[in-house]
């Protein structure tokens, strides 16, 4: 099972988003922060956007959707180049429908927890998705304090995940950095989002490898890892 560090466009300059975009070459997935000032207090970018991106990068776009009346937008973003999309269940009308829409158009399917919605209850709709992120903070803005109180999520997560046999990545977001990481890896976690550690840092592309090697480390002692 290999670890990916996806860093997120949202700690970038946006002014300069196609090189900001180039300068994480090495990473596995962009990540990229979809917000109406609706489903969260704060604005960012949309489907014109997110086009212009996947153009300008070939590291895949993972589109992390922070809005309302997703059921309706979300293909839009699989049409606009992502090959990742995120919506929040808690956003969804129709999660099971709406995951095998976005997998139809043949991009992956992820459905993310903010960090008051339990997992239990959608235990069953697992295997119609391909990643699940659990957020580690409240969604909304970048440079946030990790919140701890959410690694028994991951463990629970995980032990889901397992139990069931699926191949399903477990995603992170917030507050993901040298201090938090391999907490988040050791809890279950082999998909990292990370905004402020990686643009905020003078070389982003060598916080990337950082963050890789410190994630693999705790992975590789981790024990539900092994045998993987
Ligand atoms: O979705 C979000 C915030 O809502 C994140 O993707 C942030 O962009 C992560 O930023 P850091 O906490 O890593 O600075
Ligand atoms: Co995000």
């Amino acid at each position: 099972m290999a670890v990916q560090i996806n860093p997120s466009i949202l700690s970038a300059d946006f002014a300069r988003l196609a090189e900001e975009a180039t300068a994480v070459e090495g990473a596995d997935w962009l990540h990229v922060d979809v917000m109406d000032n609706h489903f969260v207090p704060n604005l960012t970018l949309g489907v014109p956007v997110v086009e212009s991106l996947a153009r300008a990068t070939d590291t895949p776009l993972d589109c992390h959707l922070m809005i309302e009346d997703v059921d309706r937008w979300a293909p839009q973003y699989v049409e606009a180049g992502a090959g990742s999309v995120t919506f929040h269940v808690e956003a969804a009308a129709a999660p099971v429908r709406l995951a095998r829409e976005i997998r139809a158009q043949g991009a992956r399917a992820s459905m993310a927890l903010k960090p008051a919605t339990p997992i239990e209850p959608y235990e069953d709709l697992l295997s119609e998705l391909d990643m699940l992120l659990i957020m580690t903070v409240e969604p909304g803005f970048g440079g946030q304090a990790f919140l701890d109180i959410m690694l028994p999520k991951i463990r629970r997560t995980r032990e889901l995940i397992s139990k069931h046999g699926l191949e399903l990545w477990l995603q992170v977001d917030g507050g993901v950095s040298a201090a938090t990481i391999e907490r988040c890896a050791e809890a279950g976690a082999d998909v990292f989002v990370a905004g402020s550690a990686v643009y905020g840092a003078n070389d982003p592309a060598a916080a990337v490898r950082a963050l890789r090697s410190q994630a693999s480390g705790a992975m590789s002692t981790a024990a539900w890892a092994c045998g993987h």
